[in-house]
């Protein structure tokens, strides 16, 4: 089976839609981790236009390592939300916002 990768992003941005709106740590970490998991899947998939590279190519490494990137700022605004700085770490979430353009201008 075969992971979608539209699939799995239309799963990130409704969790990031959720993270954003957050008003309390706990909502914040739950979207965070639903974020999470949503990248996780989305880097067992091949994006529709690298369905010709290897799985090794380098535009494969980058597309994995795109997504490494978020999960990385994910896993910082979770603790900026675990030392009780909520309004830091939405902050820091609005910053994914990077990384998702300038990804999507290479694979989207
Ligand atoms: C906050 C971060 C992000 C959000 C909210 C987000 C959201 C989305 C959404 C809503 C779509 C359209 C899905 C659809 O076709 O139904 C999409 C497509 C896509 N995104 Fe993201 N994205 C994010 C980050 C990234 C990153 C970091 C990468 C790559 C490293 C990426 C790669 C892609 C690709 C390849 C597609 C096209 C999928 C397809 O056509 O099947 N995205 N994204």
């Amino acid at each position: 089976a075969s992971v979608d990768v539209g699939d799995a992003m239309d799963d990130l941005a409704e969790h990031y839609k959720a993270a954003l709106k957050a008003e309390n740590a706990q909502d914040f970490k739950q979207a965070l981790e639903g974020m999470k998991t949503a990248a996780n899947e989305a880097k067992q998939g091949t994006p529709p236009k690298l369905e010709k590279e290897a799985a090794d190519s380098e535009k494969m490494k980058d597309y994995h390592h795109g997504l490494d990137v978020l999960i990385g700022q994910i896993d910082k605004a979770e603790q900026l939300a675990d030392a009780g700085q909520l309004t830091q770490a939405k902050q820091a979430a609005e910053n994914f916002k990077e990384t998702r353009n300038t990804y999507h201008k290479k694979y989207k």
